[in-house]
C-alpha cells in the first residue's frame, strides 16, 4: 500500500452529486435493448458448500472474502434461497446493491469524479457499471452521434465479446468514475443470475475523500483518444484502449510535404512483418497522396525498395491478394522517370515472385503494366563517387582529435562505413575500392557539374530533373543524399547487376550525418519546434498523431542545438548498417536485449549484441550479395572524438536521448541510468551514447527509435504476461470449477443413493405394517351380527319388514388404533351403511374388525342406530296408522 501521504484527498471539493444527477437517468439495473444481451456465457451459480451458524460463525463465513465459497471465487454471485448460508450469505452484493459510502466532487479537468466516503477494504465491492447494455454496432452509432454531438466524456464499457454497456443516457454513480493510469480499482465481470454484470472493486484500501479511479485501458471500449490528466508519475497521456487502435480508425491525412517522406519511411520499416494496422494505414495514406513532390522525395529515398520489402513480405507471409493489388495500385501512381530507381530497389524481380506465387488475374495485370511502363524508361547514367575534400566545418567530430573530411570517412577503411564494412576488401585504399573503378570522364564531368548546384534542394533530385542525364550526376560530399543515392545505387547497378539499395543507403546515411542543414532530417538543423520530445511510431511519422510529451524532458533540452554540432551523432562511421528493414529491427533489438543484462558475465553477448561497428551480413541473397566473411570483423576501436563511453559528460542534447533512460542518484551520489520501461540499470552511458549517435537508414537516431522498440517490447510482453496471467486464471478457474462440479456430481449420487435407501426403508415399513396389521386384524376380527344385539327388536323389525331387508349387507371395517380416527371411520361406515339402508331398504349386518376400545364404542353406535332406526320406523309405522 502505498503511503497515505501520497494519495490525493478531495477534502475540501463540495459534494455535486444532485447537480451531476441532472445530466442523465439514473437508474439501478441494466437496460438490456436486447433480451438476448448480457447474459453470461458461463454456468449459472451453483449451490456452494459453505455453512453457517449464526452466533457461532464470524459473519465472512457466509460467502464472505475470507470463506471458500466456490461461487464468489467463480465470480458468481450465490442465488437467492439456494446458498445453504440463507439470508447471512454475502455474495449477493450486486442483488443486494451493497454499495460502498461515495458522493461526486467535481475535478479541475476530468470533470466529475466518484469520491470515496468511507474506507473501502481492498477488493470491497464500490459500485455496479449500470446502462444500456447493447450490441457492438448500436454502440458505434451511438459513439458516431456523440461524437458529432460535441460530447466530451464517453461512458461505454465492453460488457463481453460484441457487447458494451452505455451509460451516457442512463446509468448509475459509477458513470462518473474517472481514468487514471495508477487506478485504486477495477472493473470486475460477474455472474448474476444468468446475466453478466459489471462491478467497480477496490484494487486496494481507498481511504475517504479519495478519488476512485479505475484504468479504462481494460475496460472501456474506444472512442477518439483522449488526453489524461490523471497527473501519475506514469501517465501514459491517453485515455482508452491502446491508442494506437484509436488514431488508426480514422482516415489518415494525406501527406502534403516532402519532409514527411522520411518519418513516412521509417514507419514502413519499422512496421514490416509487425504491425500491418499501420501498414495498411500507410498504404492508405500513399494511396490518397496526390503531391507530386511527395512521390520524388518518396521515390529518391528508395521507396521503391520499401515497397519491394513489402511485397516480397506479403507473397511470403500468406497475405491477402488485395493488400498486394492495392501496393502495385500505388506503385502504378507513383511518378518514376527514369529506370535508376527501379534497378535499386530490384522491384522487377519480386515480381517475378509475384506471379509465380499469386494466379490473381489483377495482380498479373498491374505487373504486366508496371514492367511495360518501366521498361523504356532512360537508364541511369553511371555517376562516380564524390571525393571532393570536406570543409572542417563540414565533419562534425572536427574537435582537432579526429577531423576527418567526409570522403575520408567513406573511402578510409578503419572509418568502418557501411561499404568499407561490406566490403570483402577492408582494408584497401579509396583508389582502390570497387565503387572508384566505375568512375567514367562523363560522370567525373557531371560531378563537376553538380558540385556547383545548391545540396538540398528537391528541385535538384537527380530523377525528376528534365535534364536527366547531367542532373543524375549531381553529387559533392555536401550534397544532400539523393545524389548519393544514385551515385551509389547506379554504380553498383552497372557492376554487377545486384542490388546495391543496401549501399545506396550507407551512402545516404553518411549525408544524413554529414548534413546537418539538411532540414528533411528534422532532427539535426531544426531541433526546436520540429524534433519531437519523445519516439513514437505515430507522433514520428504521422502529423494527424497527436504529440505526447515526455516529462523528463525539457525545453533547455529541446533547443541544444548548440552542441549538436559536436554531436557524436553526426559520426557515421559508428552508425548500425541494416541490410533489411528485418536487420534494422533486429539490430535494435539486439540492442535492446543487450541492456536487458547488462552484468551478465554468462551471456555471450559479444554473439547478440547491437554492435554499432558490426558489419551487416547482406540477407538479401536473391539480389546476389553475399556476404565476403560469415563472421563480422572485430570492431574497430572507438573513435576518439567520442567521450568515453564512462564519462559523465556526454554531450548530446537530452532530446535526442532514448527518452525512456532517465537518470538517477543512488545514495552516494553515483549517477546510474534506468530504463523505465524495461526496467534496466546502467553506470554507464554508452547506451545513451549509441542511441545518439546512431541513426537509422531513414535518417532518425537510433535512440529514439530504441525507444519505441522498447516500448513496443515492453508493451509486447506486457500483453504476453497478461495473457499468461489471464491464461493462468482461466486454467485455475476451470480447474475449480470441474472440482466444483465433481463434487456437486458426487453430492448429487449420495443424495440420490441416500433417496433409494430411504424409499427402501419406507418400503419395508409399509411390508412390515402390513403384516403387523394383518396379524392384528387376524386376532382381533368379531363379527358384529347387528340381528344378534337387537335379536327383539330387529325379529320384529325384519318380520315387519322382511322384503325390504331380505338381502344382507356386511361390511367389514377396518380401524386403526387412533381413537379419533376409529372414530371417524366409524361415523363414517355407519352413516354410509344408514345410506345405503335407506337406498336399498336392505338389513344390515355389520362386521367389524375392532380393538377392544372400539368394539366397545361401535357397540354403542350400533345400538344406538339401531334404536334410532327402529325408533324410526315404529315413528313411521304410527304416523301410517294414524293416517
Ligand atoms: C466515464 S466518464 C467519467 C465521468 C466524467 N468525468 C463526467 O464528468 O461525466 C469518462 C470521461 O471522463 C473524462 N475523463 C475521465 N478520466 C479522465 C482523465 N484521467 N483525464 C481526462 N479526462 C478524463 C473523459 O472525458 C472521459 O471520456
Amino acid at each position: 500500500m502505498p503511503p497515505q501521504t501520497q494519495r490525493k484527498l478531495y477534502k475540501d471539493y463540495p459534494n455535486v452529486i444532485e447537480e451531476a444527477k441532472k445530466t442523465y437517468r439514473h437508474i439501478t439495473e441494466n437496460i438490456h435493448k436486447e433480451k438476448h444481451l448480457g447474459l453470461a456465457r458461463a454456468d449459472e451459480a451453483t449451490r456452494c458448500d459453505c455453512s453457517y451458524s449464526s452466533g457461532v460463525d464470524e459473519p465472512s463465513v457466509a460467502c464472505g472474502a475470507g470463506s471458500d465459497c466456490i461461487n464468489r471465487f467463480l465470480y458468481v454471485e450465490c442465488n437467492e434461497g439456494e446458498c445453504p448460508c440463507g439470508d447471512a450469505c454475502q455474495n449477493r452484493r450486486f442483488k443486494q446493491r451493497s454499495y460502498a459510502e461515495v458522493d461526486l466532487i467535481c475535478t479541475e479537468k476530468k470533470g466529475y469524479g466518484v469520491r470515496a466516503k468511507q474506507v473501502i477494504p481492498r477488493d470491497g465491492f464500490i459500485l455496479e457499471y449500470v446502462g444500456e447494455v447493447m450490441s457492438d454496432e448500436m454502440a458505434e452509432k451511438r459513439k458516431t452521434a456523440y461524437r458529432q454531438e460535441g460530447r466530451t466524456h464517453f461512458y461505454f464499457m465492453d460488457l463481453q465479446k460484441g457487447e458494451v454497456v452505455d451509460a451516457t443516457e442512463y446509468g448509475g454513480l459509477a458513470r462518473f468514475i474517472n481514468h487514471s493510469c495508477k487506478p485504486n480499482a477495477r472493473v470486475d465481470k460477474w455472474i448474476v443470475g444468468r446475466q453478466l454484470r459489471l462491478g467497480i472493486f477496490a484494487d486496494r484500501q481507498i481511504l475517504p475523500d479519495e478519488e476512485v479511479t479505475f484504468d479504462y485501458s481494460a475496460e472501456r471500449s474506444g472512442t477518439t483518444a483522449q488526453r489524461c490528466y490523471c497527473g501519475e508519475d506514469n501517465c501514459r497521456l491517453f485515455l482508452g484502449k491502446d491508442d494506437s487502435e484509436l488514431v488508426l480508425e480514422e482516415e489518415p491525412h494525406e501527406m502534403k510535404k516532402a519532409d514527411r517522406v522520411p518519418y513516412f519511411l521509417a514507419v514502413l520499416q519499422l512496421t514490416l512483418s509487425k504491425e500491418p494496422k499501420i501498414f495498411r494505414r500507410q498504404l492508405r495514406r500513399m494511396e490518397i497522396c496526390t503531391v507530386t513532390e511527395v512521390w520524388k522525395e518518396f521515390v529518391n529515398r528508395n521507396g521503391l525498395s520499401m515497397i519491394r520489402r513489402y511485397l516480397q513480405h506479403f507473397i511470403s507471409e500468406g497475405f491477402e491478394n488485395d493488400d498486394i493489388v492495392r501496393l502495385l495500385k500505388v506503385l502504378c501512381r507513383i511518378p518514376v522517370t527514369n529506370r535508376a530507381p527501379v534497378v535499386v530497389a530490384n522491384i522487377e524481380r519480386t515480381f517475378e515472385d509475384i506471379v509465380k506465387a499469386r494466379k490473381h488475374p489483377e495482380i498479373r495485370r498491374l505487373i504486366a503494366l508496371l514492367e511495360k511502363k518501366w521498361k523504356d524508361l532512360p537508364q541511369a547514367p553511371l555517376i562516380k563517387r564524390a571525393l571532393t575534400p570536406a570543409t572542417p566545418a563540414s565533419t562534425p567530430l572536427s574537435n582537432g582529435k579526429r577531423s576527418r573530411s567526409t570522403t575520408e570517412d567513406i573511402d578510409k577503411p578503419e572509418a568502418s562505413s557501411s561499404d568499407d564494412l561490406r566490403s570483402p576488401k577492408r582494408g584497401r585504399s579509396s583508389s582502390e575500392e570497387p565503387q572508384e573503378q566505375l568512375k567514367t570522364p562523363e560522370s567525373e564531368k557531371n560531378c563537376e557539374t553538380d558540385s556547383k548546384r545548391s545540396p538540398s534542394s528537391s528541385k535538384n533530385s537527380p530523377i525528376y530533373k528534365d535534364d536527366r542525364n547531367t542532373s543524375l550526376n549531381s553529387h559533392t560530399n555536401t550534397s544532400r543524399q539523393d545524389s548519393s543515392l544514385l551515385t551509389a545505387s547506379s554504380g553498383g547497378y552497372r557492376k554487377n547487376g545486384h542490388d546495391t539499395s543496401d549501399s545506396y543507403r550507407s551512402h545516404r546515411h553518411r549525408h544524413d550525418a554529414r548534413n546537418p542543414d539538411d532540414s528533411r532530417s528534422g532532427y539535426y538543423s531544426n531541433p526546436s519546434p520540429s524534433p519531437r520530445k519523445d519516439y513514437d511510431v505515430r507522433s514520428l511519422h504521422d502529423s494527424w498523431r497527436p504529440k505526447r510529451y515526455s516529462p523528463q524532458k525539457d525545453d533547455n533540452d529541446r533547443g541544444n542545438s548548440s552542441s549538436e554540432a559536436n554531436s557524436p551523432m553526426k559520426k557515421e562511421s559508428e552508425r548500425p548498417k541494416y541490410e533489411s528493414s528485418r536487420d534494422f529491427y533486429e539490430g535494435s533489438r539486439s540492442s535492446y536485449s543487450q541492456y536487458r543484462s547488462p552484468h551478465s558475465s554468462t551471456v555471450d553477448r559479444s554473439s547478440r549484441r547491437f554492435d554499432p561497428y558490426r558489419r551487416s551480413p547482406p540477407n538479401d541473397s536473391r539480389n546476389g550479395v553475399e556476404s565476403p566473411t560469415k563472421t563480422p570483423p572485430p570492431p574497430p576501436p572507438p573513435p576518439p572524438s567520442h567521450p568515453s563511453p564512462q564519462s559523465d559528460d556526454f554531450p548530446a542534447p537530452q532530446w535526442m536521448r532514448n527518452p525512456n533512460w532517465t537518470e538517477s542518484k543512488d545514495d552516494n551520489g553515483k549517477i546510474s541510468w534506468v530504463n523505465k520501461f524495461t526496467g534496466e540499470r546502467t553506470s554507464q552511458k554508452i547506451k545513451a551514447m549509441i542511441d545518439t549517435t546512431f541513426k537509422t537508414p531513414e535518417g532518425i537516431p537510433q535512440g529514439l527509435v530504441n525507444a519505441k522498440i522498447e516500448e513496443s517490447l515492453y508493451r509486447q510482453r506486457q500483453v504476453e504476461e497478461k495473457a499468461a496471467r489471464e491464461a493462468a486464471e482461466a486454467a485455475a478457474a476451470k480447474a475449480a470449477k470441474e472440482e466444483a462440479e465433481k463434487a456437486a456430481a458426487e453430492e448429487k449420487r449420495a443424495k440420490e443413493a441416500r433417496a433409494a435407501a430411504e424409499a427402501k426403508r419406507i418400503k419395508m415399513a409399509r411390508k412390515e405394517k402390513a403384516a403387523n396389521y394383518e396379524a392384528m386384524k387376524s386376532k382381533n376380527v368379531i363379527t358384529f351380527d347387528t340381528t344378534e344385539a337387537f335379536r327383539d327388536e330387529y325379529r320384529k323389525y325384519v318380520t315387519e319388514n322382511a322384503k325390504k331387508f331380505e338381502n344382507q349387507l356386511s361390511v367389514e371395517l377396518y380401524a386403526s388404533q387412533c381413537k379419533k380416527c376409529a372414530d371417524k371411520a366409524v361415523e363414517k361406515e355407519l352413516r354410509s351403511i344408514n345410506e345405503e339402508d335407506k337406498k336399498s331398504k336392505r338389513s344390515t349386518q355389520a362386521k367389524f374388525v375392532l380393538n377392544d376400545y372400539l368394539r366397545r364404542k361401535l357397540s354403542n353406535f350400533v345400538t344406538s342406530y339401531f334404536e334410532a332406526l327402529i325408533a324410526k320406523q315404529s315413528k313411521a309405522k304410527g304416523k301410517a296408522k294414524e293416517e
